[in-house]
């Protein structure tokens, strides 16, 4: 049974606007930089029951209306698909690309419907210009580290299948023996278009909302797992991420080691600069250390000015020289405005891991005796067990 293509209009018609309105109410309260994503989606999706309403109403409506307008909105609908998953991947909202690829329809559609009507030619136009709509949605979906989630290969292949079917519809009726005599004719092809039409917006809009879900729990993961103020791990995540790594030492085994840091005379830097200075000479610590560090080594805050680094696979010799490297980075920052210089610098204490038996716990008190003999021993200094390294003098 053939589909009739002006119910199968209808009926999206219909369907798009249910969706625009459960839309309006889920997607639109969105919050954060996802929000411009999420809205130019609900505006695609609410742009498609007045572009089908018209493309439906084809011979009953003047074809300034039906023909132009609808295909049109139809044409800018699908455009802020594209720009929504544009957005989403972290890009400017006020991306034009794909709606002057959406405009571009008006000029040939009006050129093949007046004086005399090219069903065929406008066929071929608007199924080109959808399909090229479509590749852009495809490729935003897919515009992503690997693995890319189930919710970005759903998005993407309605999108691609979409551009297939738009393929084969454009190469299918420019050769047609048999042209189209009206848009609304129900031929196989055009009712397996139009039918695939209609799946369009609820498929693809089933991965954008599991994409803004998935998003969303990965901030929360993210939240949870940081330090707000420097963007370090907190001590929860790094204690459950060192404990890991010493399960995995005691099966494979590894060096491993934990430098702790503390900012010397920090109370001094609140006192005498404000507690904004003392902010900011926190997220510098850890911005510099960050610099110093391989991509797998974790840094974490401990408390206050206390900061743990756990260095995987590195014995106590090569810790001590990283610690070092820190501490002369950490000496050598030159904060302050004007005539103002905050002097910055820090005691770190390095543990090892030394036995079958060492736990986050262990490692982190072995360090904090360290740290706290480097304090003693006059502060902007690394101390490895009950050894003081040499202090090297910074000179600016
Ligand atoms: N600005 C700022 N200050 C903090 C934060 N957390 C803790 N502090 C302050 O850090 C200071 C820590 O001071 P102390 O523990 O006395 O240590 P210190 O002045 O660094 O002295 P030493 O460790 O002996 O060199 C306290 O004044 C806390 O109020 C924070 O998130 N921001």
């Amino acid at each position: 049974m053939l589909i009739d293509v002006r119910t199968a209009m209808l009926l999206t018609a219909g369907i798009t606007f249910l969706l625009s309105i459960a839309l309006a109410f889920t997607l639109w309260r969105q919050r954060g930089p996802q929000r411009r994503a999420a809205v130019l989606w609900v505006y695609g999706t609410a742009l498609q029951p007045v572009a089908w309403l018209l493309l439906g109403l084809r011979d009953l409506i003047p074809d300034l209306l039906s023909v132009l307008l609808g295909n049109t909105a139809i044409c800018l609908a699908y455009a802020q698909y594209s720009r929504a998953l544009h957005a989403f991947n972290g890009n400017s909202g006020n991306w034009q690309l794909p709606n002057w690829i959406a405009l571009s329809v008006i000029a040939p559609v009006a050129a093949y419907t007046w004086p005399q009507s090219n069903v065929p030619m406008r066929t071929v136009v608007t199924s080109t210009i959808v399909l090229l709509l479509f590749l852009i949605a495809t490729y935003e979906a897919l515009r992503a580290p690997r693995p890319r989630s189930a919710s970005r290969l759903i998005t993407a292949s309605t999108f691609l299948l979409g551009a297939l079917l738009l393929l084969a519809r454009a190469v299918f009726e420019a050769v047609n023996p048999a042209p189209l005599t009206s848009g609304m004719a129900s031929t196989p092809m055009q009712g397996l278009m139009f039918g695939y039409a209609a799946l369009v917006p609820v498929i693809a809009t089933f991965g954008f909302v599991l994409m803004c879900s998935e998003h969303a729990r990965a901030e929360l993961e993210q939240l949870a797992a940081t330090d707000p103020l420097t963007g370090s791990l907190n001590r929860r995540m790094l204690e459950q991420l060192v404990t890991t790594q010493l399960a995995e030492a005691r099966r494979r085994p590894r060096p491993l080691s934990v430098l702790l840091l503390d900012v010397d005379k920090f109370k001094n830097i609140n006192d005498n600069f404000g507690h904004d200075v003392g902010d900011m000479v926190l997220k510098a610590v850890v911005a510099a250390s960050r610099l110093q560090l391989r991509p797998g080594d974790l840094i974490g805050r401990l408390g206050g000015e206390e900061f743990l680094i756990v260095l995987d696979d590195t014995g106590e010799a090569e810790a001590v020289q990283v610690a070092e490297r820190l501490r002369a980075a950490v000496a050598g920052l030159d904060l302050g405005e004007g005539d103002y210089r905050v002097p910055l610098s820090i005691s770190i204490g390095v543990a090892s891991r030394k036995s079958e038996r060492s736990d986050f716990g262990e490692l982190v008190r072995r360090a904090d005796r360290a740290m706290y003999a480097a304090k003693s021993a006059g502060r902007n200094r690394v101390v490895t067990g009950e050894i003081e390294m040499p202090v090297v003098t910074v000179v600016h």
